[in-house]
């Protein structure tokens, strides 16, 4: 990440909505948000891969679920938090990843500018395509800040999606099911 564009870029906003970025409160301020980003966008060039590769042989195949995974991501429209949870199902094939790594492939995607849904999207098919399972089910609710407190200001809206893949597809008592063991 390029942290002196991004200074540069910070000053011209501060001076852009007509504020002095040499005043004592702002003057760092260029630089910390350099390393925010650093830090909020970390995903942007990762891949969840190394996380789900480490796999331990399992004979049963029996679902798995890593429910209330909290997570911060950044909207990709208007660059404002949006935070929740994230649920994870999946069905095993023979293997499953130590429990940290559904959290860490949680924040791989959700640690770049993202869409609720394709941040849906990916986990599970991440789920899918290193981890082989048989099928995943990742539902995320959360609540965008450029709904509450600009534009539209719904203040407590929530936004729920949800994404099937493999088994999980074309079987709604298997779906159910999951939606059951989050809400417990
Ligand atoms: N589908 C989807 N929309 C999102 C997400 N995050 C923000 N948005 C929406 O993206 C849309 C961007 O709409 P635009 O009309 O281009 O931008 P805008 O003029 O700032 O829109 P308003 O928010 O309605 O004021 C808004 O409706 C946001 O609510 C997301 O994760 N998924
Ligand atoms: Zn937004």
């Amino acid at each position: 990440m390029d942290q002196e564009k991004i200074k540069t870029a910070i000053n011209m906003i501060i001076e852009a909505i007509g504020e002095d970025p040499n005043r004592e409160g702002l003057i760092e301020t260029p630089d910390r948000i350099a390393r925010m980003y650093n830090e909020i966008f970390s995903g942007i060039n990762e891949t969840p891969e190394k996380h789900l590769s480490k796999v331990f042989k399992v004979k049963n195949d029996d679902i798995v679920i890593e429910k209330d995974i909290q997570f911060y991501s950044m909207c990709e429209h208007h660059f404002l938090p949006f935070f929740g949870k994230a649920h994870i199902a999946y069905i095993p094939d023979g293997k499953v990843v130590g429990l940290s790594k559904l959290a860490r492939t949680v924040e791989v995607f959700a640690k770049r500018p993202q869409l609720q849904e394709r941040l849906t999207s990916q986990i599970a098919d991440s789920l899918m395509e290193y981890l082989n399972c048989k099928g995943s089910m990742v539902v995320i609710e959360a609540e965008h800040l450029c709904m509450s407190m600009r534009g539209v200001k719904k203040w407590g809206s929530k936004t729920t999606t949800l994404v099937t893949r493999g088994v999980f597809k074309d079987d709604p008592s298997l779906q159910q099911q999951v939606l059951n063991m989050i809400s417990m």
